[in-house]
């Protein structure tokens, strides 16, 4: 009999996904045709694909509670070999959904190299009818029962989690990455974030390994982009003592620090050609070596990486490896600026307000109209962070209870216009040094598209210094 509860998150699950969703696969359109035949009346939604290729693309949008593929297409009918090569593709896409193969009924071997490679199970062609319905049964409840389990484990790790980032996202522009942070945060896919600086990309990969389950282990992240020339290596892999003049001690590298558990990349675009194959090889074998030792270490991490780059075009300009970009996004969640999402603002602001409230001891509570107007007008080209750190100032600066437009500061980052002060706020000879490097380093990004290497380029600064900077500025 079932309890309260099952049937409570019976009835939960039931109103999200009304029936199992089964992608079937197989090259002969009679095939799926009698599938769908045996299966829809069983209360099963069906969707076919006719090649390995249509039933990855369907993975990619879409969620299934089974598969059914046969292992033989058009390129070579009989050795199955394309059919086991798909089985692969489709487990590192997702590891956990359960997959039937068919095979032709003589063919025993194949159907164990199948479970070898992570099936669940196999039906021989042609099928027994109850057969094949008693296995696809009993893996989707499986599948349904683990999948539960580990939702409740990721909430109730959630619920028990402290100082876990607040993640404030109602708008219509985030509700995909919402879905995707949930779907993939318990799996171990590696996970390329995407979107602007200061959008929240390092937030997400926070929310990702808090829902693992190696959120009990350590998140350790890396910022690539700012680490110096020389030092990538070691600081990723470790050196041993003596490996070169200033190693005196031996040191563990971030990988081996995440063994077990999450590394963050961020900033993953400005990693240099040599040390890319460096990180394909650990990504593709999980074994690396420390500098200056031939010690083959293996390590278990999954991989979250960020950038503010276009990593395709970085590819086709041969900056970045494509099989790296392969490993590094088998899931992208991509963060939209908060221009697109103006609706999270005043929410955005709230929090804010009430955690710098309480930092500086402060009374404010709140932000009036026409703060809150300005703050919906204003673009935001450093996103989230720079929101953050004018709700900051705005705290420190408030003479009442309430944040008044004028605490923000946000005339002097829009008044330096193209002719250099000429706009509504300040002149240029009015603004203090520090406002004008400010402005001067939010436009060089703008014109450079976020893109860091190419404003410290423009601005006569090394990549450390601009990101220093930026760190100051909030940006
Ligand atoms: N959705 C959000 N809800 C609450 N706080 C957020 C959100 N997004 C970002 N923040 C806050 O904004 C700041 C910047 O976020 P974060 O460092 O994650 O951005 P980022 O995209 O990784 O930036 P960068 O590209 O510069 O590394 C942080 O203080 C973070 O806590």
């Amino acid at each position: 009999m079932a309890t309260a509860s099952q049937t409570g998150s019976a009835a939960a699950a039931a109103e999200f996904r009304p029936a199992p969703c089964i992608l079937i696969a197989d090259d002969q359109p009679p095939i799926l045709d009698a599938l769908e035949l045996l299966l829809e009346p069983q209360g099963y939604r069906i969707e076919k694909a006719r090649s390995p290729f249509m039933v990855l693309e369907a993975m990619k949008s879409g969620f299934y509670d089974a598969l059914l593929i046969d292992l033989n297409y058009t390129r070579d009918t009989t050795s199955g070999q394309e059919g086991l090569d798909l089985l692969s593709q489709i487990k590192s896409l997702d590891s956990q959904v359960p997959v039937i193969v068919m095979t032709a009924w003589a063919n025993v071997e194949l159907a164990v190299e199948a479970m070898r490679r992570g099936a669940r199970d196999f039906i021989q062609k042609p099928w027994d009818n109850a057969r094949l319905l008693t296995i696809l049964r009993t893996q989707v409840d499986l599948y349904h029962a683990v999948r539960r389990a580990q939702r409740l484990e990721a909430e109730n790790r959630l619920l028990r989690a402290e100082g876990l980032p607040e993640m404030i996202a109602s708008a219509a522009a985030m509700q995909p990455v919402l879905a995707t942070i949930a779907r993939i945060g318990p799996s171990d896919a590696n996970v390329l974030i995407t979107g602007e600086h200061g959008t929240g990309k390092e937030v997400v990969a926070q929310t990702l390994h808090a829902l693992s389950s190696r959120a009990s282990r350590s998140l350790v992240a890396v910022n690539t982009g700012a680490l110096p020339e020389g030092t990538f290596e070691s600081e990723l892999f470790g050196h041993v003592k003596g490996a070169f003049t200033d190693a005196r001690t031996e040191r563990i590298g971030r990988f081996e620090l995440a063994d077990g558990g999450t590394l963050f990349l961020d900033e993953i675009a400005n990693v240099p050609p040599r040390q890319q194959a460096r990180l394909l090889r650990v990504l593709e074998s999980g074994e690396m070596e420390r500098v200056g030792s031939s010690k083959t270490r293996r390590v278990d991490v999954r991989v979250l990486s960020a950038t503010n780059a276009d990593l395709r075009s970085e590819v086709e300009a041969q900056r970045f490896r494509a099989d790296l970009l392969f490993r590094l996004n088998t899931v992208e969640i991509h963060l939209p600026p908060l221009r697109e999402r103006r609706e999270d603002i005043p929410a955005l602001a709230a929090h804010f307000l009430s955690r710098y409230a309480q930092r500086y001891r402060k009374p404010v509570q709140g932000i009036e109209t026409g703060a809150i107007h300005a703050m919906l007008q204003h673009s935001w080209p450093g996103n989230v962070r720079e929101l953050d750190h004018t709700i900051e100032r705005a705290v420190l600066m408030a003479r009442s209870s309430q944040i008044e437009v004028a605490d923000l500061g946000l005339s002097q980052t829009r008044a330096f216009g193209p002719a250099g002060g000429t706009g509504t706020g300040p002149g240029l000879e009015e603004m203090s040094l520090e406002s004008v490097e400010s402005i001067l380093i939010r436009k060089a990004l703008t014109r450079c598209n976020g893109n860091v290497s190419q404003a410290a380029e423009a601005l006569g600064l090394s990549r450390g210094a601009l990101y220093r900077r930026m760190e100051k500025y909030g940006i």
